[in-house]
C-alpha cells in the first residue's frame, strides 16, 4: 500500500507536466480558437535553450535564470507563430487550421534534430535532492514546483478569462466571432497574449519534465497527446477538469509501472480510456447551429483523361527500368507514400474526416502481410490481400470515434488510437520479432520473381502500378455516388442525414477505403527487403503524411501524386541528395518542408496543385493557342443575366410528379403525445397530430414556442423525444433520422442545411442516389453515373432552377438557395413533406409563389404537409388547417380563418 501511494506520488510530476501544458492548450483555445498541436514542441524546443544555458545541461547559468531564458524562448515562440501564421487563419478551414500547427510541430521538430541530434540528455533534479513526506509518502522538490506552479496557473487562468476584460474578449471572441467583430473587438491582443502564454506554459512544463524523462526531441514534443486527451474531457475550456484529469492521467501510468505493466500499455491505454469516454458522450449527428459554415478545401470533379495516365506511367516505367537501384528505391518510397496519401484524400479530403491514423494502418497491413509470410508462408498475392484487409477492420474500429466525434477533436482521438496501435503492436518486440525482425519470403506474383534485392526494378514497377491502380479507384469513387455521399457528409451532416445518407455509413465506408489504402501501402511494402521492420511507422509518420497531402491538395488526386513526389526518400529528395550530390542537405529539406507546410496553410490552403492549375490556365491565356469556344461560355450568352428581373413569372406547364402509393385523403403521419425537454425547459408538451396525404397543415406560435423543436422531433433530428410517431401506418419512434427520409419523410430546415461546396444539380442528386452499401466498394471499379430523372427535371422546370443547376450553392441568391431545398426535396419523392419557415427572406411576390408551391406539393405531389410559417398570410392562403402552439402546447387547431380569430391565439402573439 504503502508502496503504491509512493508511486501515486511520483505520478504527479508526469500528471503535473501534462496537465501544464494542456492549460497552456486550454488558454490558447479560448483565446484564438486554434487548438495547438504544436504545444508540446514548443516546451521541447524551450527546453532546449534552457539545457543549453543550464550550468546542469552544457551551459554555466543556475537554474532560475536558465529556467526564465527556457520560458522567454517558449513565450517568444508562440507568440511569433500567432503572428507569422495564426492572425491569417482566422476563416481558413478547420483543417488548415490543425495542419499548420502540425507543421509548425513537424519544423521545430526537425530543426531540433538538426541542431542537437536525437541522442537524450539526463539531468539532475533542478531544485536538489529535497523532499517533503505526506502520509509516509515522498514528494521530490521538483514535483512539488510542478504542482505549485500549475495551482498557481489555474488559479491565474481562472481569474483572467472570469474578471479581466481580455478574457471577457476571448470569450465574446470564441462564442460570437461576428458580433464580437460589431462591436470593435479585434482577436489580435488575446491571440497574442494567450499564444504566449500557452508558449511559457509549455516551457515550463518541458523544462520541470527532463529530470524525470530526459530531454529528446520525439519524447517532449509527443507530450501533447496526453495533454489534449487532458483538455478533452474539459472541452478545452474548463481549466479545473484539465487539471484534474492531467494529474490523474500521470497518477494512473506511474501506478502502472508499480505493477509492471508494459510500457507499451502504460503509454497509450490511459488516455485511450479517456478518449472512449468523450466519445460515448459525443452525438451522431450534430445539433441545431452546429453546422459548420467555413469554406472547406476544394475538391477535383475526380475526371480522369486517359492521355494524361499513360504519359505518366510510361515516364514512370522507363525511369524505373532504366535507372539505377537508388531510382528503383526512391521511385518504391513514392509509390508507398502516394497510396497513403490516396487514403488521406478519400477520408479526410473527400468524407472531411480530419484523421491522422495512416501510417498506423499502413505499419498494421504491413505486419500482417510479413507475418502471414514468416508464420503461414502463405503466397505474396494472399499476404498482401491479408494486410489490405486487415487494415480494413482496423480502419473500422479507428473510424468507431468518427461516428461520434467531429473536427479537430476527431484528429485528437485517431491520434491516440494510432499511438496506441503503434506503443502495443508495432513497437512489441515480442510481436515484431524483435531484433531478429520478421523474416518474410520472398516476394513472387503469377510466377515472376520480384524480390527487390535481385530485381529492384521490378518491385518499382510493381508499386507504381498498384499506385495507378489506386489513383484510378479514387477517382472512380469521387465521380460515383458513394463519393457525392461524402462530400454531402463532409458539407453538412444533417442535411445528409434529411435526404436519407447514413452519415454514419458514409463515415465509416471512407474509414475503411482509406484504411484498405493504407494497409495496402504498407503490405506492399513489408515485401521490399528479406526482414520485415515496423518502426517506420509512427505518428509523426501520420502526421507529416497528412500535412503533405493537404500541401500537394487533399481534394485532388493529382495533389497526392505531388506528396508522393515531394516526400521524404522519394524522387525529388533522391534526386538532390544522390544526383546533385547534396546528402547533407536532407536535415534541410525536413525544415523546409515544415517551412512550406505553413506557408501552403496561410497562402494556398486548397494546396499546390491548384496553383499549378492557375498557372496552366494563365499560360493559356498568354500563349496565343486558339481555343475554342467554352460550354460555359455559350450558356452565358443565352441566359440572362444573374440579378435582372424576369418580369412576371410564367404559366406553369409542367406538374410536380405524383408520389407513388399515397392515396389522397389517407393518413401519412400520426404522432401523439409528443414531449421534448432541454434540461428544465419543456420545449414541446404533450403536442398530437394527423396529417393526410393532398393536405397542408401550418404550424403557427410565437417565436420559441417549440415549431422547430416537434419537426425536429417528428424527423427522427431529436433523439430524445418521447411520445409515438407512425408514418403510413408504421411505427418509426425509434428510427433515427435518415431512415425516416428513406421511408418517404421530407424535411427542409430554417438554415435550409444545403450541401453548399456542391453544385445544385449535385445536391438533387444526393436525394435520388440510391443507398446501397454496395456502392462503397462497388465505386472504385465501375461508378455509376445518373443525371436527374424525368420527376426531379420538372421539379426543377417548375421551381426555374435550370440555369442554376450547375452554380456551387454557396454562390446563390437566398430566394434560389430556398428554390434549391425544395428541389432537393422533391428527389426524394416524399410522402410527407415538414417544412421549416420556408418563405423567410422572401418578398411579397416571392412568397405568393412559395405558397403556391406549398400547395402544389400537396395538391400535385400528393404528400402530406407540415408548414410552419410565420407570415399568417401565406398560412391563410395555403394551409387546410392549422396548429397553434404556444410555450410547447398546442393552443388551438382549425380551419385558419377560425383559428386565427381565437382570443387565445391573438394572445399567443399580440400579449394581452
Ligand atoms: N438545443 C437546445 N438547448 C436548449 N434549449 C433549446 C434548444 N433548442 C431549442 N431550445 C428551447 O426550446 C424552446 C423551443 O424552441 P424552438 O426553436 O423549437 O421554437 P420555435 O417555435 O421553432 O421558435 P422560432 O420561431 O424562433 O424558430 C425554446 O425555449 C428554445 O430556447
Amino acid at each position: 500500500m504503502t508502496e503504491l501511494w509512493q508511486f501515486a506520488l511520483v505520478g504527479l510530476a508526469g500528471g503535473g507536466a501534462y496537465a501544464l501544458i494542456a492549460l497552456g492548450i486550454v488558454a490558447v483555445y479560448r483565446g484564438s480558437g486554434i487548438l495547438n498541436f504544436s504545444q508540446g514542441a514548443i516546451g521541447m524546443i524551450g527546453s532546449y535553450a534552457f539545457w543549453d544555458l543550464y550550468e546542469g545541461g552544457r551551459g554555466s547559468l543556475p537554474v532560475l535564470p536558465a529556467l526564465a531564458i527556457g520560458v522567454a524562448v517558449g513565450t517568444a515562440l508562440g507568440m511569433l507563430f500567432y503572428l507569422v501564421i495564426v492572425r491569417f487563419l482566422h476563416n481558413s478551414s478547420e483543417m488548415a487550421k490543425v495542419v499548420a500547427t502540425l507543421g509548425f510541430m513537424l519544423l521545430l521538430q526537425s530543426v531540433a534534430v538538426k541542431i542537437y541530434g536525437t541522442q537524450p540528455h539526463l539531468l539532475k533534479p533542478l531544485f536538489g535532492s529535497g523532499k517533503i513526506t505526506i502520509f509516509g509518502g515522498i514528494v521530490t522538490h521538483d514535483t512539488l514546483a510542478i504542482l505549485l506552479i500549475t495551482l498557481a496557473l489555474g488559479i491565474g487562468l481562472s481569474l483572467l478569462f472570469r474578471r479581466t476584460r481580455l478574457g471577457m474578449n476571448a470569450t465574446a471572441l470564441r462564442e460570437n466571432p461576428q458580433a464580437a467583430a460589431a462591436i470593435g473587438v479585434s482577436p489580435h491582443p488575446t491571440g497574442i497574449i494567450t499564444w504566449g502564454m500557452g508558449g511559457a506554459m509549455a516551457a515550463f512544463a518541458g523544462i520541470l519534465l527532463i529530470p524525470v524523462t530526459g530531454l529528446t526531441p520525439g519524447a517532449l514534443t509527443l507530450l501533447v497527446l496526453p495533454a489534449m486527451a487532458a483538455g478533452l474531457v474539459g472541452r478545452f475550456v474548463g481549466i479545473w477538469p484539465t487539471i484534474a484529469v492531467g494529474l490523474a492521467l500521470g497518477v494512473l501510468q506511474s501506478v502502472m509501472r508499480e505493477f509492471e505493466i508494459n510500457s507499451g500499455i502504460i503509454s497509450s491505454v490511459p488516455f485511450a480510456l479517456i478518449i472512449i469516454a468523450v466519445v460515448l458522450g459525443g452525438s451522431a449527428l450534430p445539433g441545431r447551429g452546429e453546422t459548420l459554415t467555413r469554406r472547406l478545401p476544394r475538391v477535383g470533379t475526380g475526371r480522369l483523361r486517359p492521355a494524361t495516365v499513360a504519359i505518366w506511367a510510361g515516364v514512370a516505367v522507363a525511369v524505373s527500368v532504366l535507372l539505377s537501384p537508388t531510382w528503383a528505391s526512391a521511385l518504391i518510397n513514392t509509390a508507398v507514400f502516394g497510396l497513403l496519401a490516396l487514403s488521406v484524400i478519400v477520408v479526410t479530403g473527400y468524407a472531411g474526416q480530419i484523421s491522422v491514423a495512416s501510417a498506423a494502418l499502413a505499419g498494421f497491413g504491413a505486419f500482417v502481410a510479413a507475418r502471414s509470410s514468416s508464420d503461414l508462408g502463405l503466397p505474396f498475392l494472399v499476404c498482401v490481400l491479408l494486410g489490405t484487409l486487415s487494415a480494413i477492420v482496423l480502419g473500422l474500429l479507428i473510424g468507431g470515434p468518427a461516428v461520434r466525434v467531429r473536427g479537430v477533436n476527431l484528429a485528437i482521438v485517431t491520434l491516440g488510437l494510432s499511438l496506441a496501435v503503434e506503443n502495443l503492436i508495432l513497437l512489441q518486440p515480442t510481436m515484431t520479432g524483435g531484433s531478429d525482425g520478421v523474416v518474410i519470403s520472398n516476394a513472387t506474383l503469377f510466377g515472376i520473381d520480384l524480390n527487390p534485392a535481385a530485381y529492384p526494378d521490378r518491385f518499382a514497377v510493381l508499386c507504381l502500378i498498384v499506385l495507378a491502380l489506386g489513383a484510378v479507384a479514387v477517382l472512380n469513387l469521387r465521380r460515383g455516388e458513394s463519393g457525392r455521399r461524402y462530400l454531402a457528409v463532409r458539407a453538412n451532416e444533417r442535411g445528409a442525414a434529411s435526404v436519407g445518407v447514413s452519415v454514419a455509413g458514409a463515415k465509416l465506408g471512407a474509414f475503411a477505403i482509406s484504411a484498405g489504402l493504407a494497409g495496402l501501402a504498407g503490405a506492399v511494402s513489408a515485401f521490399r527487403f528479406n526482414i520485415a521492420d515496423f518502426s517506420s511507422y509512427t505518428v509523426f509518420h501520420s502526421i507529416s503524411t497528412l500535412a503533405f497531402t493537404v500541401v500537394g491538395g487533399v481534394g485532388y488526386v493529382a495533389g497526392a501524386v505531388f506528396a508522393a513526389v515531394t516526400a521524404q526518400g522519394g524522387v525529388v529528395a533522391n534526386f538532390v541528395s544522390n544526383d546533385l550530390n547534396l546528402s547533407s542537405i536532407d536535415a534541410w529539406l525536413a525544415i523546409g518542408s515544415g517551412l512550406l507546410v505553413l506557408d501552403v496553410m496561410v497562402r494556398t490552403p486548397d494546396g499546390i496543385i491548384l496553383q499549378f492549375a492557375a498557372m496552366r490556365s494563365h499560360l493559356a491565356r498568354v500563349l496565343p493557342v486558339k481555343r475554342r469556344p467554352s460550354a460555359a461560355g455559350a450558356h452565358a450568352k443565352a441566359a440572362p443575366e444573374a440579378g435582372t428581373e424576369a418580369g412576371p413569372e410564367p404559366e406553369r406547364t409542367t406538374a410536380l410528379p405524383r408520389v407513388s402509393g399515397v392515396t389522397p385523403g389517407t393518413p401519412v403521419l400520426t404522432a401523439s403525445g409528443i414531449r421534448v425537454t432541454y434540461g428544465s425547459t419543456v420545449a414541446v408538451d404533450d403536442v398530437s397530430l394527423e396529417l393526410k396525404a393532398g393536405e397542408v397543415v401550418g404550424v403557427v406560435g410565437p417565436n420559441g414556442a417549440g415549431k422547430t423543436t416537434l419537426l425536429d422531433a417528428l424527423t427522427g433530428f431529436s433523439p430524445s423525444a418521447k411520445g409515438t410517431v407512425e408514418f403510413r401506418g408504421r411505427d418509426i419512434g425509434g428510427l433515427p433520422a435518415h431512415l425516416r427520409a428513406r421511408l418517404g419523410m421530407g424535411r427542409t430546415f430554417q438554415n435550409l442545411e444545403l450541401f453548399d461546396d456542391l453544385s445544385v444539380r449535385e445536391n438533387i442528386l444526393t436525394a435520388l442516389d440510391s443507398r446501397s452499401r454496395l456502392s462503397y466498394a462497388r465505386d472504385l471499379v465501375l461508378p455509376r453515373r445518373h443525371d436527374l430523372n424525368e420527376a426531379t427535371g420538372a421539379a426543377v422546370s417548375i421551381l426555374d432552377l435550370e440555369k442554376d443547376l450547375d452554380t456551387v450553392v454557396a454562390d446563390l441568391p437566398q430566394g434560389r438557395r430556398r428554390m434549391a431545398a425544395i428541389a432537393r426535396l422533391v428527389a426524394q419523392e416524399p410522402a410527407a413533406v415538414l417544412l421549416d419557415e420556408p418563405a423567410a427572406g422572401l418578398n411579397g411576390s416571392e412568397r405568393r409563389t412559395a405558397g403556391e408551391l406549398f400547395r402544389a406539393l400537396a395538391d400535385e405531389l400528393g404528400a402530406a404537409v407540415l408548414l410552419v410559417e410565420h407570415n399568417i398570410d401565406v398560412v391563410a392562403a395555403t394551409c387546410d388547417r392549422v396548429i397553434v402552439l404556444d410555450h410547447g402546447r398546442t393552443i388551438a387547431s382549425g380551419p385558419p380563418a377560425d383559428v386565427l380569430r381565437e382570443p387565445a391565439v391573438r394572445e399567443a402573439y399580440l400579449g394581452r
